[in-house]
């Protein structure tokens, strides 16, 4: 079911949210550690077990699904439960994404070793993720916002991880529910390591409220 973008989803437990991005942010450390780790089979062992016993202490109570999105009371959209931008989502690096005065949307981005994909270098899917979200905010701060209809990435050179880099994102043009936007992903030293277009489509229902807010 398409969600509804005109009502706030959930209000929000500060406190609560905080210390599950605390949770989260540990959990990125795990995740990290495991893909990096050289311990002995009996410590691997060891750790498992102990990490069985605290996943069923966080199932004693679930959700139905991840923390939804939301409109904080001062205006802003956030949705902690984002496979990329959510703070309370191990999955999200996350990504942290600014609006530029030029109307579009910029993030500072270190990929780490979890996201390998060739030897040394990101996995070009987490690129296309990367990108299929950046691209969807410039299209959200240009008035718009939408589901991602078509997605295409140039990858121009290996993406390292580990090095700090820039991702920007901004809308070329719009027609209807439709918008094109593009983005790059640059180094450090400026080089462009990769490029993307993206056609968005805005659905009717979201358009309704997107024009009531
Ligand atoms: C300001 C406040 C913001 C608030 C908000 C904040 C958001 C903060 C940022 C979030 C950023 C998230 C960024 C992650 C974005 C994902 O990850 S989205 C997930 C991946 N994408 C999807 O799941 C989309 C799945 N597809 C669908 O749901 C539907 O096919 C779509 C895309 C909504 C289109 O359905 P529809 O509205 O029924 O489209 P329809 O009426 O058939 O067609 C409309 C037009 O679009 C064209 N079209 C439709 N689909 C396509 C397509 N795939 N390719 C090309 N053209 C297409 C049609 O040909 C038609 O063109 P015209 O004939 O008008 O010229």
């Amino acid at each position: 079911m398409m969600p509804d973008l005109a009502q706030p989803q959930e209000s929000g437990d500060g406190t609560r949210f905080a210390a599950l991005a605390v949770l989260a942010q540990q959990v990125r450390d795990l995740v990290d550690a495991v893909v990096l780790t050289d311990v002995p089979e009996e410590e691997l062992t060891a750790v498992t077990a102990d990490l069985v016993a605290l996943t069923e202490r966080l199932k004693e109570s679930r959700r139905a699904a991840p923390l939804p999105h939301e409109w904080t009371p001062d205006g802003r959209f956030r949705h902690l439960g984002n496979a990329v931008t959510g703070e309370c989502n191990p999955h999200a690096l996350p990504l942290v994404i600014e609006r530029t005065p030029e109307g579009g949307s910029r993030a500072e981005i270190t990929f780490r070793p979890t996201h390998e994909g060739p030897p040394a270098a990101v996995h070009g899917g987490v690129i296309a993720m990367i990108f299929d979200h950046l691209l969807g905010d410039a299209v959200a701060a240009s008035g718009a916002a939408g589901l991602t209809g078509t997605l295409s990435v140039r990858y121009r050179r290996p993406v390292p991880y580990g090095q700090p880099m820039t991702a920007h994102a901004a809308v070329s043009r719009g027609e209807g529910r439709k918008t094109w936007v593009e983005g790059t992903l640059t180094s450090a030293g400026g080089t462009v390591l990769a490029e993307a277009t993206a056609l968005f489509i805005t659905p009717a229902q979201w358009a309704e409220a997107l024009g009531a807010r």
